[in-house]
């Protein structure tokens, strides 16, 4: 039984007197135990108890005597002065209409503690209909209201940080509307309220997001992880300007698991996206000319894949060096080369279609990527287009430059379908067109590959080739003409590859100067034929010169010196037993270094001879100023010599050169005894070739001297 059933039960005057005495005392068990006050009070200005149950006590403080018909004190005083009016206010309108009454408001207890309590009750009235008497019950709330109050000032707090927050709040359902947004969601959206953007972003996926898809990637990783952090995304704004947010959210999920809605926040992150793409874009492109940079070229490439794939087309990819670029650098700085640079690019933009792009890779190198070709004979106006463009002249600094490039074709799909694969079949052909002579525009093609696959086989070999022993020394002798003797020995290099064999030096050596693996093979030249001369002398008895060839690009970019230097000192060979050929074509470009080299070469006391004379370098003044010890007429003039009276003359001149100059003169080449007898005639000094001996290997030369028993010149040498 509930106290509303009591209270009825009350508000019936017979039913009172019906009680059995029974009946009675569970009546005041139940009310005595109930919690708060159950009253009876006159409706006077005092609300005079005239029946209060025992709870009186604990819920005012005052005995229940102490109140009943205002002994003590009565209850519009012990309720709090500034409630009493407004708790009389509802009540008066209630009886007035007859209706219960319910309010909350303080009371003053005893002790002088304000307390919450709630009312319930209804009048009493008489048979007239007139008020009388009020019954209810009053409670203690003030728990309650603790909580309340507690809760009240969360959420103000809350509400504070929503209202204020800088960050955009928002909640909304998982259909895509708005629950709850704060100012700052609105502001960042362009709505001047919260409220309008409530009511006017009523689906997120298609008012929002930029992207179609990205309110259901949204929801995906919300109900896939529980929530998504930093998720970035472009949106529109109220004006439908595009910005860029970054949202952290959650799902809200009721008890039974369900999602209620989600909330969360949202940042603008467009200024810093703006960034990264200024960023972006300055890592793609190239500072001096402006062009996408190689960084840029995969992405190209493979937009423009894509795009042929559908439309069924090929690509060309034409990987652009300009010649002798350096030369500019060289002459007249840096500067006019970047400027000259920047020319070539405003000439490849004016030469190109829209649809194709331009990227400077590095350096002087370039690469267009051309487009919709139906077929790979569509790509070579645009390659002449191209190498047209680039050698009109181009004036820099009051100097007119007559460029030109190299350039090395691959096609998609034809000769490769993934990137790496075409760049480096453009840049083989490119390497093609350069070895062929510049200028000119190579298209990349299987048997290309193969001489590259070839070449590259060479070179990774090269890498292992020494440490795995399998280079060696032939040597071949040379003949004192006029006794016969052996004067010296040439060290001629070979390469015993594992699997092609024996390798001339022709076919490795140009691999070894293009990967610079040439330092290390010149210095083991060096050292082996060094050590060749201290053996010779332990087990012959003999003092041997020998010669070694020096390549090029030692003379010109190695410490060609300070290497000879040291290993004449390790091997204690002495300076005079050794003798350098250098070809003629090592004078080329960088004269003074060249002499610089030559002088310093000599001052150590080694020889030096000129290789392959009479075929390279024109200017034959140079002989007059260098310290070359020795001239090696090329076996171009020998090997004709019975058939071609001008070899004849040609030899007769360049010996006579040779001696007036007082230079020790060799021919190489000889093969018969009519080209020894005319050049021992002619009075040539030394005499090499096939006539007196192949290029001995190690156990060949050890047999020929055992079987031969040749003699030596060097004593006279040693002794000269
Ligand atoms: N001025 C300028 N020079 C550069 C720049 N980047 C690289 N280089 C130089 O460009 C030259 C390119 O080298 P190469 O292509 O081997 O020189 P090249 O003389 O054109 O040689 P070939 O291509 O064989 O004809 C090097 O000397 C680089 O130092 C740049 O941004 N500005």
């Amino acid at each position: 039984m509930n106290s509303h059933t009591i209270l009825g039960i009350m508000q019936t005057d017979i039913m009172e007197s019906l009680l059995t005495a029974q009946q009675q005392r569970l009546m005041d068990t139940l009310l005595d135990n109930l919690d708060g006050m159950i009253y009876r009070c006159l409706y006077d200005d005092s609300w005079t108890m005239i029946y209060v149950s025992k709870g009186c006590e604990m819920l005012t403080g005052y005995p229940p005597f102490s109140l009943l018909l205002n002994k003590e004190t009565s209850y519009e005083r012990i309720t709090h002065p500034d409630d009493r009016e407004m708790a009389r206010g509802i009540i008066a309108e209630a009886v007035s209409k007859h209706e219960r009454f319910e309010l909350e408001y303080r009371i003053i207890r005893a002790d002088g503690e304000v307390l919450w309590v709630a009312e319930r009750g209804s009048g009493v009235f008489d048979d007239g209909g007139q008020p009388v008497a009020l019954e209810g019950i009053i409670q203690d709330i003030s728990r309650r209201k603790q909580i309340e109050q507690a809760l009240f000032s969360t959420e103000q707090k809350y509400r504070s940080m929503f209202d204020n927050s800088t960050l955009g709040m928002f909640q909304t359902t998982e259909s895509g509307t708005y629950l709850n947004a704060n100012p700052a969601l609105a502001k960042l959206y362009g709505y001047a309220s919260a409220a309008e953007l409530i009511s006017d972003l009523n689906n997120i996926s298609t008012q929002l997001y930029v992207s179609e898809n990205r309110r259901s990637e949204f929801t995906e990783a919300i109900r896939s992880y529980g929530r998504v952090q930093n998720f970035e995304s472009e949106v529109y704004q109220h004006d439908g300007k595009a910005i860029w947010i970054s949202e952290n959210a959650h799902a809200v999920y009721d008890t039974l698991g369900n999602i209620l809605y989600y909330e969360g926040t949202v940042e603008d992150i467009t200024e810093r996206k703006n960034h990264e793409r200024q960023i972006r874009q300055l890592a793609v492109t190239d500072n001096l000319t402006g062009l996408l940079n190689r960084h840029a070229f995969s992405g190209k490439l493979a937009s423009l894949i894509a795009e042929a794939d559908k439309m069924q087309r090929k690509i060309a990819i034409a990987f652009i060096d300009l010649d002798h670029f350096k030369l500019i650098n060289d002459t007249l700085g840096h500067r006019a080369g970047d400027k000259l640079l920047e020319k070539v690019a405003q000439r490849l933009i004016q030469s190109t279609r829209p649809t194709d792009e331009i990227v400077r890779f590095g350096g002087d190198e370039f690469v267009m990527l051309y487009p919709g070709l139906r077929s790979v004979d569509d790509a070579e106006p645009l390659l002449a287009r191209v190498m047209e463009t680039i050698s009109q002249p181009i004036e820099i600094n009051d100097y007119v430059f007559n460029m030109t490039c190299s350039v090395g074709v691959s096609i998609y799909p034809d000769h490769a379908q993934d990137i790496d694969t075409l760049l480096s079949c453009a840049d083989s052909a490119l390497y093609s067109a350069k070895n062929a002579g510049k200028n000119k525009a190579q298209m990349f093609s299987g048997t290309l590959a193969q001489q590259l696959g070839e070449r590259n086989e060479i070179e990774y070999g090269l890498g292992h080739a020494l440490q795995r022993e399998e280079l060696m020394l032939y040597y071949q002798p040379k003949i004192n003409m006029q006794h016969g003797n052996i004067s010296a020995l040439e060290a001629l290099i070979r390469w015993q590859h594992p699997e092609r064999g024996l390798i001339p030096p022709d076919q490795f050596i140009p691999v070894a100067e293009e990967t610079g693996h040439i330092f290390a093979i010149g210095e083991w030249v060096l050292q082996t034929a060094c050590q060749k001369i201290k053996s010779m002398q332990k087990e012959w008895g003999y003092l041997v010169p020998v010669a070694v060839n020096v390549s090029p690009i030692q003379f010109l970019r190695g410490n060609l010196v300070e290497t000879v230097q040291r290993v004449l000192r390790q091997q204690r060979v002495p300076p005079h037993l050794l003798t350098l050929e250098v070809t003629e074509n090592a004078r080329f470009k960088d004269e003074a270094m060249f002499t610089r080299t030559l002088e310093q070469l000599k001052h150590l006391g080694v020889c030096i001879a000129i290789d392959d004379f009479g075929i390279g370098y024109s200017n034959m003044a140079y002989l007059k100023n260098y310290p070359i010890d020795e001239l090696k007429i090329d076996k171009a003039f020998v090997q004709d010599l019975e058939q071609s009276v001008t070899n004849g003359n040609i030899l007769l001149a360049l010996v006579n050169l040779g001696k007036s100059l007082h230079k020790s003169v060799t021919a190489e080449g000889i093969e018969t005894e009519y080209q020894h007898q005319f050049l021992l005639h002619s009075g040539c000094d030394v005499g090499q070739g096939y006539y007196y001996s192949r290029p001995l290997s190690e156990q060949a030369l050890a047999e020929f001297m055992r079987k031969q028993k040749p003699k030596f010149d060097h004593l006279q040498r040693v002794a000269g």
